[in-house]
């Protein structure tokens, strides 16, 4: 009785935030399904056996704070404002934080889950640089708990002892400058398969699917990364990119213990939440089992000069007092915050080409001006001078932000922002997105205008290192991207070979791109882009 309940909660609770709840017909079954749930919330309550209240003199002050907070009307029983969220919650957060929210700041009640979205740079500043400390801890999540082991990861991870060792040891071990340049060899050798698959497509003047073929790249540098130092294995880095979209699927669907945490508690409905979870978790578990295990067995002396992720990890064993769940998590999550966010930013940059060739047409002169013509590839030896490229990359990074809403943040500590106290146990999302379209630091916002970025230009000073609110695409602040290193080079070194070797055009018939996202774990295009790639004269 007590599945079938929670099955039905589960399918509405679905719909509602799959699907646009604007229209009368929409609101009204929000209305429908927050009666369901006061209906069947206290059934589900009676089933919990011991439930953990917080004392109520904090509760009444908490609520009291979050009372301060602007917070849109509209809200209904149980469900909170989740009815208001919509399928594209970073663009409905921005209509909702035009019309309700104050100083950059809106409280919304995402079931019982009272979440603040930010969305001027100066509370972004007050969040992750004033008040960085306080803002620097994740939400417990069931599923994210057993995809990470813990989580005992470097991004889903809690703040605390644990998190800043796997933090540092990915900044100072696997992403560093001196590392990436060692996959140099390993990132030029993708992109000339890439550039092989792309030349015979030319021939013929066939249709590629560009995106699906960047999305296997992308994985491949990282599952190189990773394991790569043997000799490349399709069949490896295949099971890797199916796994890590299963993840993906899991942590950007819908997860009800996200929104109604004191539910998941319940023995029934977390077996339920986490059955395809735990059975993902196992196929991980024994594909790095495989791969640790072979680590272990090759003798040191075998490690060069371009030892591997797993090779570094075991080597830091001791160190940092790792457990193999440990190194698993940090694997995983390699493959997790890096594959989907490289991948979404390097397709978003072909994407914005195509729509604009006169963009594409400069950078091009660009490479081929700097490229002596027939050259087999563009090197990295190459990038240092291509200044317009990195403005197209950094206009595309703005525009089109791969995680919009950052991963969300949980307060650990009551906090000062612009005035209203934030509780602790607030979670956070940082509408960066927001942000970088901001008319008041960005002159036509909406337009791609990578010349802004360029000397003399409007934005000529802006970063992305997390120094510049406006602009925040990697974060800032402790819980900041340490993968900036490793994306750059693999986005830039792509793009020019792209450009430098074809021009690209849209199959016949076709009038433009389709720019409909789908929001997950980031904000990726529902179609893929197909392209015609043709060799210069
Ligand atoms: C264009 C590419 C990328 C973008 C746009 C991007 C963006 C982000 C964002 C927005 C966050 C969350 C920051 C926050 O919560 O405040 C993040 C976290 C993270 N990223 Fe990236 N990322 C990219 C590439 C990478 C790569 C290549 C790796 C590793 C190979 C990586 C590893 C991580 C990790 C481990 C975290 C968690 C940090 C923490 O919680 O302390 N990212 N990234």
């Amino acid at each position: 009785m007590a599945a079938q309940v929670l099955q039905q909660v589960y399918k509405s609770l679905h719909d509602l935030l799959c699907h646009d709840t604007s229209s009368p017909q929409q609101a009204s079954s929000a209305m429908a399904t927050s009666v369901l749930l006061v209906v069947a919330f206290p059934l589900l309550a009676l089933l919990l056996v011991r439930r953990r209240r917080l004392s109520s003199s904090t509760a009444t002050a908490r609520e009291q704070h979050l009372a301060k907070l602007p917070s849109p009307p509209g809200r209904l029983p149980v469900i909170g404002h989740l009815h208001l969220m919509g399928s594209l919650p970073h663009v409905t957060l921005c209509d909702l934080a035009a019309k309700h929210g104050r100083d950059g700041l809106l409280l919304l009640r995402l079931g019982s889950v009272p979440t603040l979205f930010v969305s001027s740079a100066r509370a972004a500043q007050a969040v992750l640089r004033t008040n960085d400390h306080a803002f620097s801890s994740r939400f417990d999540s069931a599923v994210a708990g057993i995809i990470f082991y813990g989580p005992s990861d470097a991004a889903f991870c809690p703040y605390g002892e644990h998190w800043r060792q796997v933090k540092k040891i990915a900044t100072t071990h696997l992403l560093t400058n001196k590392k990436v340049r060692s996959y140099r060899h390993a990132r030029e050798r993708e992109v000339r398969l890439v550039l092989d698959k792309v030349r015979e497509a030319a021939k013929t003047r066939t249709v590629i699917d560009l995106t699906e073929m960047l999305n296997e790249f992308s994985n491949d540098i990282i599952s190189h990364a990773v394991s790569g130092s043997y000799p490349r294995d399709e069949s490896t880095n295949a099971l890797f990119r199916e796994l890590t979209e299963a993840n993906s699927t899991l942590l950007g669907g819908f997860n009800l213990d996200d929104y109604f945490p004191v539910l998941a508690k319940l023995g029934i409905v977390r077996r339920m939440l986490c059955a395809e979870a735990h059975k993902v978790n196992q196929r991980w578990d024994e594909l790095l089992d495989r791969l640790i295990d072979a680590h272990e067995r090759r003798p040191a002396s075998e490690r060069g000069e371009e030892s591997d992720f797993i090779d570094v990890l075991l080597s830091l064993k001791e160190e940092y007092n790792l457990t193999r769940d440990h190194i698993k998590a940090q694997l995983v999550v390699m493959f997790q915050a890096g594959t989907d966010t490289s991948f979404v930013a390097l397709d978003n940059v072909i994407v914005e080409l195509v729509r604009n060739p006169a963009v594409m047409a400069k950078l091009q002169a660009e490479v081929r001006t700097a490229v002596p013509k027939g050259k087999d590839m563009v090197t990295e030896d190459d990038l240092e001078g291509f200044t317009y490229l990195r403005a197209i990359i950094k206009e595309t990074l703005r525009l089109r932000i791969p995680a919009p809403l950052l991963v969300p943040h949980l307060s650990m500590a009551d906090a000062d922002v612009e005035g209203y106290t934030i509780p602790s146990g607030t979670r956070v999302l940082i509408n960066v997105g927001a942000l970088s379209k901001d008319p008041s630091y960005w002159e036509k916002p909406e337009e791609f205008i990578p010349e802004r970025f360029m000397e003399g230009g409007s934005a000529a000073a802006m970063d992305f290192r997390g120094n510049d609110f406006p602009f925040l695409p990697f974060g800032s602040g402790r819980r900041m991207c340490p993968g900036i290193n490793f994306a750059m080079p693999m986005i830039e070194l792509t793009v020019a070979n792209l450009v430098y070797h074809f021009n690209w055009e849209l199959p016949p018939g076709e009038k433009g791109v389709d720019m409909t996202e789908a929001f997950g774990l980031t904000v990726h295009r529902v179609k893929n882009l197909h392209v015609v790639p043709v060799v210069p004269h």
